[in-house]
């Protein structure tokens, strides 16, 4: 794992938001066409703001999530609801955002409809960002769930799977792992000391199921952005 450490959650959001709007805008230029998953949680919040302003031709971006919390568009737990009030603003207003969201009641009848969604963007992914949470969990991965041996599986052929947490609320609907290692830039986004010693904990053992972070550092390049 490459690390890069900031002094302050100031000079992160701004210092990372420069970089992701880099990398995006050189995927324009080769390709035409780039791509940013980001996770929701209350980490990016202040580098959303940042990154919503930056100079790149958004309306050549497409937008979407690692995963998302089953409640509606306009809920407060929504992730779409954090990207559209914290991202999808000022210039960025112009990307194009794929939602993981449905009306259906359960995130499983959902499945269908939005893997249609997100296969239809160009792959690998050029920008992932993941968070952590304090289990170990990142994006729905979650250890505890029914679904993490399915949500890990880097040959299940699935590109979303719908997760319920036991010591987490909602429903969920989330990248499996093989959808999410398909990413060109793969950064691990946390801060507090709290979540290092949770990502030293990780780091210091093998078993994925306990802590499903530990999958994606073990089978990808991915660059940790802390800061206290
Ligand atoms: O929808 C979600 O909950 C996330 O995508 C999740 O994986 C998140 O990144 C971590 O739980 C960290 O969350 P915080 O940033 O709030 O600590």
């Amino acid at each position: 794992m490459r690390e890069t450490h900031y002094a302050t959650q100031q000079e992160l959001n701004e210092q990372f938001a420069a970089r992701i709007a880099h990398i995006l805008q050189n995927s324009i230029a080769r390709q035409g066409r780039a791509s940013l998953l980001v996770s929701g949680g209350r980490t990016p919040v202040g580098l959303f703001e940042i990154l919503s302003q930056a100079d790149v031709d958004w309306s050549n971006v497409d937008v979407s999530l690692a995963d998302e919390r089953w409640v509606s568009a306009d809920d407060e737990a929504s992730n779409e609801k954090l990207v559209r009030t914290h991202l999808l603003k000022n210039n960025a207003a112009a990307a194009h955002f794929v939602s993981l969201t449905t009306t259906a009641a359960d995130a499983n009848d959902a499945i269908t409809e939005v893997t249609e969604r997100v296969n239809a963007m160009a792959r690998p992914f050029d920008v992932l960002i993941l968070g952590m949470g304090e289990d170990g969990h990142t994006a729905s991965l979650f250890p505890c769930s029914e679904q993490i041996k399915a949500g890990l599986d880097m040959h299940s052929g699935q590109t979303l799977i719908a997760v319920q947490p036991t010591t987490a609320p909602h429903q969920r609907i989330s990248l499996t792992l093989p959808a999410l290692l398909n990413s060109r830039n793969i950064f691990l986004h946390l801060t507090g000391d709290k979540k290092k010693a949770v990502l030293d904990q990780a780091l210091s053992a093998d078993d994925s199921l306990e802590m499903p972070i530990r999958a994606v550092l073990q089978n990808a390049d991915v660059e940790l952005i802390w800061a206290a």
